[in-house]
């Protein structure tokens, strides 16, 4: 809660108030710079915050609560000339965590075919899988992942993503930064988009989904406009141009196309518009001080 770090005086995370459910899917979405590895630093302990608290589990950052807690926040260092297994192996001793979970962690993240070479013959995508393994090995509640997709190609991003909801399906918590909109829209449930270290919106995906509208180009306007203001509330309709954008479901678009044609309009277009979540995305995080 009101989470800060300033660096030189300047503030890198400001009055961030961050709370995760259990069981979610969180996107910490922002801009380069906005602050999310700064913030997911300070969750694991390894940054101070310059003022306001955090609390994991109902606990202060310490030993007991960082104990569920598994980070990915730079590129995982891996003994490259040792096979994938082995640096597992080694990072399960250092963590003393027992040698199975080695096996279960490299299945959950599919590399066990794979996982006797030595690193230095994985690709970039297989080191990220690699670093999500290593990441299960404490079989940790929560799992704080800075940009976990970088350097996936499609399928290992579908992938990704399936792992990651079944993380979530069995009751551990995911929080996962990127600056890419459409990424956060499809793995998490919940979105917090950040911009210069505040929190500048905070919402479900579902709800941002939501945002759609029918858009109508219908002739006499005026008439058009009023009718459909009868029919779906006056706020809920808003003149965008020539088009009336109305903020309902697709379900609606027959029925307020017959309400149209039968009072005599001239209907030129009646069409569902998804949201542009990049755009708002764009909105949100511009930068409005750069000249
Ligand atoms: N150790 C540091 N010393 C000084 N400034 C820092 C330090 N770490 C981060 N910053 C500054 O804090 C701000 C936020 O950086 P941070 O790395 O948290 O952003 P980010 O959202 O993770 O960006 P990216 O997507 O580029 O990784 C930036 O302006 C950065 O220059």
């Amino acid at each position: 809660m009101g989470l800060t770090r300033r660096y030189r005086g300047a503030a890198a995370v400001d009055q961030l108030d961050l709370r995760l459910v259990r069981g979610e899917v969180y996107g910490f979405l922002g801009p380069n710079g906005a602050g999310k590895t700064t913030t997911m630093r300070m969750l694991m302990g390894l940054v101070r915050p310059t003022a306001g608290s955090i609390r994991l589990f109902g606990r202060p950052v310490g030993p007991a609560s960082l104990s569920r807690v598994s980070a990915l926040i730079e590129a995982p260092a891996f003994r490259r000339h040792l096979s994938g297994r082995r640096n597992l192996q080694a990072l399960a001793h250092h963590a003393r965590v027992p040698r199975e979970r080695v096996g279960k962690a490299l299945d959950a993240v599919r590399l066990a075919d794979r996982a006797d070479e030595p690193v230095t013959a994985f690709s970039m995508g297989m080191t990220q899988r690699l670093g999500l393994a290593a990441v299960l090995l404490k079989d940790p509640r929560l799992l704080i992942l800075d940009e976990p997709a970088n350097g996936l190609d499609p399928a290992g991003i579908v992938e990704m993503r399936r792992l990651l909801r079944r993380l979530a399906d069995e009751g551990r918590t995911v929080l996962l930064s990127s600056h890419l909109m459409g990424e956060v829209e499809q793995i998490c449930d919940r979105v917090g988009i950040i911009r210069r270290g505040e929190m500048v919106m905070e919402s479900t995906v579902a709800q941002l989904r939501s945002g759609g509208a029918l858009h109508v180009l219908a002739e006499p306007q005026e008439s058009a406009r009023r009718l459909l203001a009868g029919r779906v509330g006056s706020a809920a309709v808003r003149q965008d141009g020539e088009r009336l954008l109305i903020a309902t479901g697709p379900y609606r678009a027959a029925e307020l196309n017959e309400l149209l044609i039968e009072s005599g309009h001239a209907v030129a277009e009646l069409s569902w518009c998804e949201p542009d979540l990049e755009q708002m995305f764009l909105r949100l995080t511009e930068d409005h001080d750069d000249p």
